[in-house]
């Protein structure tokens, strides 16, 4: 278990990361998502030791986390970090010899992650020659060359194709079932929705929801949809509801007062009724809300 307890940097008079504490728990995958300059990148790079915190600390496995131990850490970064002008497969042999590996070990490595992300015809050129998404294949590849013990991967789905985006989670779903801690941030919110055990969402700094995809649904405002035989606008004049979205005959209700049994014989009374359902609230709704 990779914990982060009341962690803080400030940046001038600015608090980017304002006393967070969650926890990666080892064999889940954790999303963190956040608006631009929410802070994830900063927590990433002071779990990752790269960047000095002002206050609270990092613990693995109970105990603070040392460089030793960030070195089993396997890291995406934001700005990336190989070398672009190098053969691919060369980095990845350098990156597996810089952990330990013997010189035939470390090519096999290489290769076969390269094999995996369908580079391996791509092995002898230089990254800057690739397409933006097989190079982030390879900065991806390069983070878990020294099959880790946490993985700390800044927007590993940003400029990733569909199929790309599938072996990219398959990589993932084999690291967490092996028990290794993923933490990862992304935009991509329905990809985190999907994917993530835990979720966090961090808001200028500070944690503002946090837990299971279902927990925060639970946390959200649950909408109506209603749909008439008729024209739906009336509902604006309705009070004790917000019109959240109107199409023709459907809308999607916020109820702020009335009960769907008023708004059911409301609608009955002006015309018939095709349909009346709860409507859970989306990670996106949900993001919305607390990020407001
Ligand atoms: N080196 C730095 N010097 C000054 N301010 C910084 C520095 N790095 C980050 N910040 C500020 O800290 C805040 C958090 O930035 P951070 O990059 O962590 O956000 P983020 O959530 O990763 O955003 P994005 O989704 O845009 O990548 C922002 O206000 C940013 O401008």
């Amino acid at each position: 278990m990779l914990e982060i307890d009341r962690l803080t940097r400030r940046f001038g008079d600015s608090v980017a990361v304002d006393a967070i504490s969650f926890g990666v728990p080892g064999g889940q995958l954790t999303g963190f998502v956040g608006g631009n300059g929410a802070g994830k990148t900063t927590t990433m790079r002071m779990i990752m030791g790269v960047l000095a915190s002002h206050g609270g600390e990092i613990r693995w496995q109970g105990r603070p986390v040392t460089a030793v131990d960030r070195r089993g850490f396997g890291y995406m970064p934001e700005e990336r970090g190989l070398y672009p002008k190098q053969p691919v497969l060369d980095q990845l042999i350098y990156l597996a010899r810089l952990q330990g590996r013997d010189a035939a070990s470390a090519k096999t490595a290489a290769a076969g992650l390269l094999e995996r992300f369908s580079l391996a015809d791509r092995s002898s050129d230089k990254l800057e020659s690739l397409s933006l998404g097989n190079q982030q294949r390879v900065q991806i590849a390069a983070a878990v060359i020294a099959e880790p013990d946490v993985l700390i991967l800044d927007e590993p789905f940003s400029g990733l194709d569909p199929i790309a985006v599938d072996s990219m989670v398959d990589l993932l779903r084999e690291y967490t079932n092996r028990g290794v801690p993923v933490l990862f941030s992304s935009h991509q919110l329905d990809l985190v929705e999907r994917l993530c055990d835990q979720l966090i969402i961090l808001n200028r700094g500070r944690i503002v929801a946090q837990g299971t995809a279902d927990d925060l649904r639970n946390t959200g405002t649950t909408r109506h949809r209603l749909v008439l035989d008729g024209d739906a606008s009336w509902l604006r004049e309705v009070p004790g509801l917000t019109v959240v979205e109107h199409n023709g005959s459907s809308a999607l209700l916020e109820l702020t007062g009335a009960t769907t049994d008023q708004v059911l014989a409301e609608a009955l009374r002006r015309g018939g009724v095709r349909e009346l359902s709860e409507v859970a609230p989306s990670i996106s709704d949900i993001y919305r809300e607390v990020s407001a």
